[in-house]
């Protein structure tokens, strides 16, 4: 299927956008007449170089307030539409989107919109190029596509069809299935957006947040599925209008964008992937750190020992129960500080699952790894998080154990493992995120929480397995500064975190405190046993309920970017302590 991005939805100049979208693996792109005017190349020079990148120009954009106008607006219209018909015999493009009239001038007339489409219309045939009318959610007389196709068919003409465009459907709430009373080539193209359910004004919701298909709240497999029905076989282009994109580098968007489509297309049966392979638990974190001492005083006080050694690399491997954290400091570490750069998933199938990944444009990471090292297949997610795709080693110890050399005993049976890893994603990646883990790794998203921070918003996502064997909770500071992005965290699961807590303040770990008035506050919404609150209150543990039941945690002192939280987690509690949040960040911001 051809697929197709319109350049609206990338950032940068006109080559740039051109540049992103090939390389993504589009075959055309919609042209916005803004981006045209803006770029110093001719229109042939434009077209070769689309042909050059192996992109078809399959449509240009948008002409306006054109139809249902007075005789002598109409002629001046079509003057100005002969001469972007010219154009368009130039850049060898051959369809062009007429957008319903918004303009006061324009009359409440069917048969006089229809007569104009038609006049327009024979002229754009004399140029060899059709038109495509689309319903704009807020055109003036004309913002249905059931209305914008009634006017199409009275038209009557060979060179204009309709444009259906699935935000100004979905947002106003319009049943797709009448799609299918259209006869497939009479829709002349199609464009998709997803978007998210927000309750404001259509334009600004349009011109804004639109978003690409599967990170909003539209049905868009329905709506693709009714097109599909009619027979039609253009273009499938996404027109994404989208303040954060206009922002974010071309090229991964541009990548996130054809990732949305392919998955969309999969959804209705247009194409096959490999499927996804869950992953089945969190085999390891990985630390990146130039420095270790601070970070492994740290996992020493929570009960890790030093358990093995690469037998290749500079990298330890820490372990208390099943919760294993590899800390390098090879060559990679020298950039940043500590931080947590890759995760390995324990995986059924891991070389299935990388071909997943693969095909959803994932990038397969090399395997830096020495003859005789156990194969493992990597990839790294939008924000550069390694993924390692670990073969399961039950019974006996995982594969890419192997590699590591003994240097203590094995550890003592201990219920502790990993709860949760919360990521901190680029402020322009995180609807590609949540989109990436669910996809690529076959987990569930919970809804987006937006989380107070004393100079800052936070935006949460968890995405999981169905066990809750592996948990990660994605973040992203919602402004686009480094200032309040949340660090990076790895939840450890204990049994009791009131010992798990008392026993890392005895080895000399520095837990982070915790306002008495929170403790008031808790106080006034539950009731605890005697003393209880007390323990909780000395320890900085805080408390959540919900219907699966209590959730208990208490964090440590941060290390580089990095900190560990102690949960104690209810087996039927989902969450991840969000009520919670704009206290402990609140005490973070006071300890630095
Ligand atoms: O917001 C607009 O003006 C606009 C222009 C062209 C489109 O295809 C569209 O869906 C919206
Ligand atoms: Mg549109």
């Amino acid at each position: 299927m051809h697929t197709s991005i319109a350049t609206v939805s990338l950032s940068g100049s006109l080559t740039e956008k051109l540049s992103a979208a090939a390389r993504a693996g589009f075959g055309g792109v919609e042209i916005f007449e803004n981006d045209l005017l803006a770029c110093p190349l001719a229109p042939e020079e434009i077209r070769a170089r689309c042909a050059d990148l192996g992109l078809t120009i399959d449509l240009y954009q948008p002409m306006r307030d054109i139809e249902a106008v007075p005789a002598e607006e109409f002629a001046r219209n079509l003057r100005r539409a002969r001469h972007k018909f010219d154009l368009m015999t130039r850049l060898g493009a051959d369809t062009v989107l007429v957008c319903s009239s918004v303009s006061p001038q324009a009359v409440d007339d069917d048969a006089l919109a229809a007569e104009q489409l038609r006049e327009l219309a024979d002229a754009a045939q004399e140029s060899g190029v059709r038109v495509a009318y689309e319903a704009l959610a807020w055109g003036r007389h004309v913002n249905t596509y059931e209305h914008a196709w009634r006017i199409v068919e009275d038209a009557g003409h060979p060179a204009l069809g309709t444009c259906l465009d699935s935000f100004h459907i979905l947002s106003r709430g319009s049943d797709p299935k009448g799609i299918e009373d259209i006869p497939g080539e009479k829709i002349f193209f199609l464009q998709l957006a997803d978007a998210p359910l927000l309750a404001m004004d259509v334009l600004q919701w349009s011109r804004h947040y639109r978003c690409f298909p599967g990170q909003g709240g539209f049905d868009l497999q329905s709506l693709l599925t009714h097109v599909l029905r009619t027979g039609y076989a253009g273009p499938l282009s996404l027109e994404v209008f989208n303040d954060v994109f206009r922002q974010a580098e071309a090229g991964p968007t541009a990548v996130d964008a054809r990732r949305s489509l392919l998955l969309l297309q999969e959804a209705v049966g247009a194409t096959r992937l490999p499927p996804p392979v869950v992953p089945t638990g969190i085999a390891f974190a990985e630390l990146l750190t130039a420095d270790a001492e601070p970070v492994t005083a740290v996992l020493a006080a929570l009960g890790f020992t030093r358990a093995a050694r690469h037998r290749g690399k500079p990298v330890d491997l820490w372990q208390r129960g099943e919760a294993r954290i590899l800390v390098n400091t090879g060559p990679a570490a020298r950039r940043d500080g500590t931080r947590l750069a890759a995760v390995g998933l324990e995986s059924a199938a891991p070389a299935a699952a990388a071909r997943r990944a693969e095909a959803l444009l994932a990038p397969v990471l090399p395997r830096r790894r020495a003859p005789g090292d156990a194969p493992l297949e990597a990839v790294a997610a939008p924000d550069g998080t390694e993924l390692f795709f670990c073969a399961r080693g039950r019974p006996g110890p995982p594969h890419w154990r192997a590699d590591f050399e003994d240097l203590a005993a094995a550890p003592a049976p201990d219920p502790t493992r990993i709860d949760h890893l919360a990521l901190t994603q680029p402020w322009h990646h995180f609807d590609e995120a949540a989109l990436f883990h669910r996809s690529v790794l076959g987990l569930d998203a919970q809804d987006s929480v937006d989380l107070a921070d004393p100079y800052g918003l936070l935006r949460s996502r968890a995405v999981s397995n169905a066990d809750g064997s592996v948990r990660i909770a994605l973040g992203v500071g919602a402004a686009p500064t480094d200032d309040t992005a949340p660090a990076q965290h790895i939840a450890l699961a204990t049994d009791d975190v009131v010992a798990a807590a008392r026993a890392f303040r005895a080895a000399g770990g520095r837990l982070l405190p915790v306002p008495a008035n929170y403790y008031d506050d808790l106080a006034a919404r539950y009731e605890f046993a005697e003393g209880e609150l007390e323990t909780y209150r000395d320890l900085g543990i805080l408390y959540d309920r919900d219907a699966g039941g209590a959730f208990r945690h208490c964090y440590t002192q941060t290390v580089g970017r990095l900190f560990f939280e102690l949960v104690q987690r209810d087996p039927g509690h989902r969450g991840y302590g969000a009520a919670n949040a704009p206290v402990r960040l609140a005490a973070q911001h006071q300890q630095r």
